[in-house]
């Protein structure tokens, strides 16, 4: 075990690679799908569950967390690796992203940020110094800078004047982080769909050095073709021997065409929310079980998945437990869908490793052109 943080890439197979990022905590295989845990729980998932889907790293939420039950409170029980019983990796995410998306009578000024909590209206200050501070009382192996991602539609001067702000938190951020070995400081580049002001924003980023840099300011609303076409230039502007990490990514065909384009790490609440509406994502697409053509059904969700959800249940007792609203409905779909993540992630890896990404992503796309599945 390793008390540095490092990344090595192993193999390529067009712009995709394949790697391990080593930390303390242990190994996270990439292309990693890190499953989100906002308050310090992947929401009806046990961690060891969590960790049997094949998951090594999970996302929390600065501002959740700091919200409730404190950062102070967590650092005092011991930081939140002990608070939630997960021993590997932690990402948290800075807050800046949540504030701007959950909390009411935003203050947006050079020093950070001024907000009311959603949950009980109490005032509370967000800034890169505060946020490099709770993420250290939380104890996370991977911290992301405090930024700012601006909401579309935005015109090009308020995303250039948004990502020169967040550039200059970006320094801030490094500053206050300071020198944490086994830790590691990811950066965040912003500037839309611009390519001149991606440009701006990696080259800002490279000078002040990460151990990884993020694409952010996508999956905002842009779509999947505009995402795509920034991720057809934006990856290969960061570091090429740091891990690249597509915040808040995606439906199963974005995350493939992700890999694709160079990106080394993902997360999105998708497949655990969706899990608990009762939609299914599989090999051949998604399926919703709340529908009534399932109540007769006995086979599985997915004949080819080798979880609990398909191993032991049918279709039938799936669309019985979601409709009745049963607890074990969202834990059955949850556990699905995040294990069904964790193949497609394993999928993809073994590809880049035996140069067979194009074949796995034309069988990937096929599988899922059919009819009702
Ligand atoms: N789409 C998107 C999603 C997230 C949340 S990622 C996340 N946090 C917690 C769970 N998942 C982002 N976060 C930051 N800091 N900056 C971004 O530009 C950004 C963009």
């Amino acid at each position: 075990m390793t008390q540095r943080f490092s990344f090595e890439v192993e193999a390529r197979d067009g712009r995709a690679r394949k790697g391990v990022i080593s930390t303390p905590r242990g190994e996270i295989r990439t292309p990693a799908f890190m499953p989100v845990g906002t308050a310090a729980t992947v929401k009806a998932m046990m961690p060891e569950s969590v960790c049997a889907t094949g998951a090594d790293i999970l996302l929390g939420n600065t501002y959740h967390l700091m919200l409730r039950p404190t950062a102070e409170r967590i650092a005092g029980l011991g930081g939140l690796h002990k608070f939630m019983n997960w021993d590997r990796p932690i990402l948290t995410d800075s807050g800046g992203f949540q504030v701007m998306s959950l909390a009411s009578l935003r203050k947006l000024t050079e020093e950070g940020v001024r907000f009311a909590s959603h949950i009980d209206g109490s005032k509370h200050m967000l800034s890169p110094e505060r946020s490099m501070e709770i993420q250290k009382l939380l104890g996370s192996d991977i911290v992301m800078c405090f930024d700012e991602c601006p909401a579309l539609p935005a015109t090009d001067a308020e995303v250039a004047k948004s990502m020169a702000l967040s550039m200059r938190w970006a320094q801030r951020s490094r500053d206050a982080f300071g020198d944490r070995p086994g830790h590691a400081l990811f950066g965040i580049q912003q500037g839309g769909v611009t390519k001149d002001l991606r440009a701006e924003s990696a080259e800002a980023l490279r000078a002040i050095e990460f151990d990884g840099y993020a694409v952010g300011g996508l999956a905002v609303g842009e779509g999947q073709e505009a995402m795509f076409g920034v991720l057809d230039y934006a990856p290969d502007m960061l570091p090429e021997d740091k891990p690249r990490y597509l915040m808040g990514v995606g439906k199963p065909d974005d995350i493939v065409g992700a890999v694709e384009r160079g990106i080394d790490m993902m997360d999105c609440v998708l497949p655990s929310r969706s899990g608990r509406t009762g939609q299914g994502w599989t090999r051949h697409g998604q399926v919703n079980m709340r529908n009534a053509r399932h109540k007769d059904d006995p086979r599985p969700l997915d004949e080819a998945c080798g979880c609990p959800a398909c191993r032991n249940y049918s279709r039938a007792y799936l669309h019985h437990v979601i409709k009745a609203d049963e607890i074990i409905g969202s834990m059955l779909l949850t556990w699905h869908n995040l294990h069904y993540y964790q193949d497609l992630m394993a999928g993809l890896r073994d590809a880049i490793s035996t140069g067979a990404l194009a074949g796995f992503v034309a069988d990937f796309h096929a599988k899922r052109a059919g009819g009702d599945i």
